[in-house]
């Protein structure tokens, strides 16, 4: 039983990168991911249209559906306003462990709320349990065959708002084809695609963004 690659990563973040420099811990995993093991962060390529992304939203809540290491949570929290608060939700109790750990190497554990467990599970009690309103951005990277049901049920639990931004990973590989048709017909949603690649590779792969109509 050796270290899981979570682990890893981990401990090429605390190798590499300086406490409390965001930038240095995003590289760090980035490096970790090009030359020793590839890894499903969303990467610098799609990294950078997601960070284009938070910036244009400047969102005061935020959530984010799969956590995994935590690479895209350090990227979204180092570019929340003032006040800016991101729950992510994780379903791995170990890959939540190592996500804490990086988020706290990148001293943004302020702005951050890792929650471990089910997306489906918690999304009908986020309001009570955090007092969210509702959401300004929301980033879909957790399993793709969840990305449907789960905006019908943040839909529903009255979480998102007219312009609420959506941005989902993956669109292309693995894939999210109910996703992708349910936002590019609906009426309730303004969609649009960046092309990009699967991090790490030259493989194909995107984000579509969904604006929220009501
Ligand atoms: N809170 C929650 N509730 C429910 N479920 C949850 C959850 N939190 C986590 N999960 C479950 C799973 O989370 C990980 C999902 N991500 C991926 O699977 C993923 C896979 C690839 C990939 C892999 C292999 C290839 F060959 C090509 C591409 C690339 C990516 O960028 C990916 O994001
Ligand atoms: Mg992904």
């Amino acid at each position: 039983t050796g270290t899981t690659r979570p682990q890893r990563l981990l401990r090429a973040v605390q190798e590499r990168a300086t406490r409390g420099d965001s930038e240095s811990v995003i590289a760090a995993i980035d490096h970790f991911c090009r030359h020793q093991e590839w890894a499903m962060n969303v990467g610098d390529e799609k990294g950078f249209i997601l960070d284009s992304v938070v910036s244009e939203v400047s969102p005061q809540t935020a959530l984010e559906l799969g956590t995994y290491c935590g690479y895209s949570t350090v990227r979204i929290a180092r570019l929340l306003p003032p006040g800016g608060h991101l729950i992510t939700l994780e379903f791995n109790p170990n890959y939540a462990a190592v996500a804490r750990q990086v988020i706290a190497w990148a001293g943004l554990e302020d702005m951050v709320q890792v929650v471990e467990g089910a997306s489906g599970d918690w999304i009908p009690h986020l309001r009570e349990h955090f007092g969210i309103e509702s959401f300004d951005f929301v980033f879909l990277d957790h399993w793709k065959e969840l990305y449907l049901p789960d905006i019908k049920l943040l839909e529903e639990c009255g979480l998102l708002r007219k312009g609420t931004v959506l941005l989902a990973d993956n669109v292309v590989c693995p894939g999210t084809p109910d996703y992708l048709e349910y936002v590019r017909k609906s009426q309730s949603y303004e969609s649009h695609y960046f092309g990009s690649h699967l991090e790490y590779t030259r493989a194909e792969d995107g984000l579509e963004k969904s604006v929220y109509l009501g």
